[in-house]
């Protein structure tokens, strides 16, 4: 039998205030397999224990099978985990680590039922010899072995295969979806892994600071990522993010400002496009993935690209493709939280996300929401003089070194060929496909692609 699981609002808040999963709401149907995805300390792991019922819940609920489960202890549940760290005992035989949880049931002869574990695996030869003469890799199939055994109602795995190498790594992702499919077992997977949740889940759910961001199916989370952080914790090469203001005169085209350059619209413009008028003036950030950009000369243009170019910085190659890093003369918006642990901190004292662009942005619509809203203009103060430029300049002088000094680093990376000839310094055009934009608002949320909801004004 497998398992519903229904969090319902669930709130944890550990000793000393800290709050590590804030109002989480998730329904997990029967034999889905939903990763939760986010960076280190966002709270997956205290979701996962809370379900397995190791951590109690603080607010809200949680609901197995329709049925609060405050009442049930973890052994109740019927639910198996999977640790990071191998938990093998290591005097015991793998065929014994796997039998054990059976014996401790008293479920009579264990032999068959621990033979077809190990074959599901692959797995039988390991079985007479002990964790120690195994890989890390053969220790964690005997580690799921035991988990599966005892034909649990959910498997909740932490992060299982971050202690492998990447290449068994790949492999046992795929076991481990398989083993899902063919055991039709609810299971909910953590991981800081964006690439291992997207090839494994039916849905990710994406958290961050203990707050869900998005829950969706992979691909929907990749296309209509529903704000700024989840566009840039999922895909790679990571999303280019870039500090844009919209330009929408009447009449006239509307366009884009990028630093030093700008992004015409066509003059029909798309609803999606459309809809970018409400952010007149405003400063946005601009997402561009690698798909939305192409080396090509403006002449080029196929109907619905715009032209752009950029100083080669860098170039990183990786074997199948390169990665140019380009300097556009725009700014990088930086997304906090992306990468690192996050700082603990109880609420009302977590780490200033001050300097970076979401923090000014979310400072900024905090005090709008306090009264203390700032003028357009001041909005833009801070920000360098922009001189837009008319046309992509093919060829162009290179910035002058103060200028460069000033915008140093890509803001720009695009994928190409492994074959490609470029140097250091060696302006290239650039086609931006305006189908594949992204613009996000001052609160981080997209609004192009439009989202199906429509946020109301006053939100
Ligand atoms: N027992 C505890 N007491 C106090 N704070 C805790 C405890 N366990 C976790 N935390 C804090 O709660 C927050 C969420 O931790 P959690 O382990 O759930 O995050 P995570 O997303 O699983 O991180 P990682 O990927 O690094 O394992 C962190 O700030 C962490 O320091």
């Amino acid at each position: 039998m497998s398992r519903a699981i229904s969090l319902d609002g669930v709130t944890k808040i550990y000793e000393r205030g800290i709050r590590a999963v804030d109002h989480f709401s998730l329904d997990i149907e029967p034999g889905e397999f939903v990763v939760l995805l986010g960076p280190s300390g966002c709270g997956k792991s205290t979701v996962l224990r809370m379900i397995a019922g190791l951590e109690t819940v603080t607010e809200g609920q949680l609901l197995l099978d329709g049925e609060d489960a405050a009442d049930l202890a973890p052994g109740q549940r019927g639910m198996a985990m999977v640790f990071q760290n191998f938990a093998l005992y290591p005097r015991m035989s793998n065929r014994d680590n796997i039998g054990f949880p059976l014996k401790l049931e008293a479920r009579g002869d264990v032999g068959p039922r621990v033979d077809a574990t190990a074959r599901l695996l692959g797995i039988e030869d390991l079985l007479d010899r002990y964790p120690a003469q195994l890989s890390g890799g053969e220790r964690q199939r005997v580690a799921i072995g035991r988990a599966i055994s005892r034909e649990p109602t959910a498997f909740l795995m932490d992060e299982p295969l971050s202690n492998i190498d990447a290449k068994l790594r790949n492999h046992l992702r795929a076991e481990v979806a398989r083993l899902n499919r063919e055991l039709a077992v609810t299971t909910v997977y953590v991981t800081h892994d964006q690439a291992e949740a997207m090839s494994l889940g039916d849905r990710v759910a994406v958290m961050r600071d203990g707050v869900l961001q998005q829950v969706s199916s992979p691909r929907e989370a990749y296309a209509r990522p529903r704000n700024v952080f989840v566009a840039a914790f999922i895909g790679t090469p990571r999303i280019n993010l870039l500090e844009a203001v919209v330009h929408a005169p009447l009449p006239g085209r509307m366009t884009i400002e990028l630093g030093r350059q700008r992004l015409v619209l066509p003059d029909s413009l798309s609803p999606d496009h459309q809809m970018l008028r409400i952010q007149q003036g405003r400063p946005v950030i601009v997402g561009l993935r690698s798909e939305a950009v192409r080396i090509a000369r403006p002449s080029l243009a196929r109907a619905g690209e715009c032209a752009m170019s950029g100083i080669v910085e860098h170039v990183e190659y990786l074997g199948h493709e390169a990665l140019l890093h380009l300097n556009t003369g725009s700014r990088a918006a930086v997304v906090p939280a992306l990468e690192g642990p996050r700082t603990d901190a109880a609420p009302g004292h977590r780490k200033s996300k001050e300097g970076t662009v979401l923090g000014r942005l979310r400072d900024r619509a905090m005090a709008h929401l306090q009264g203390f809203g700032q003028s357009e203009q001041g909005e833009r103060n801070g920000r360098a003089p922009v001189g837009v430029l008319e046309s992509p300049p093919m060829p162009a002088a290179p910035p002058q070194s103060a200028e460069r000094a000033a915008i140093a680093g890509g803001d720009l990376v695009v994928r190409t060929g492994p074959d490609v000839q470029v140097r250091p310094g060696t302006q290239v055009p650039l086609l931006i496909d305006l189908e594949h934009l992204f613009v996000f608002d001052q609160q981080g949320r997209r609004v192009c692609p439009a989202p199906a909801h429509q946020p109301r004004l006053d939100e």
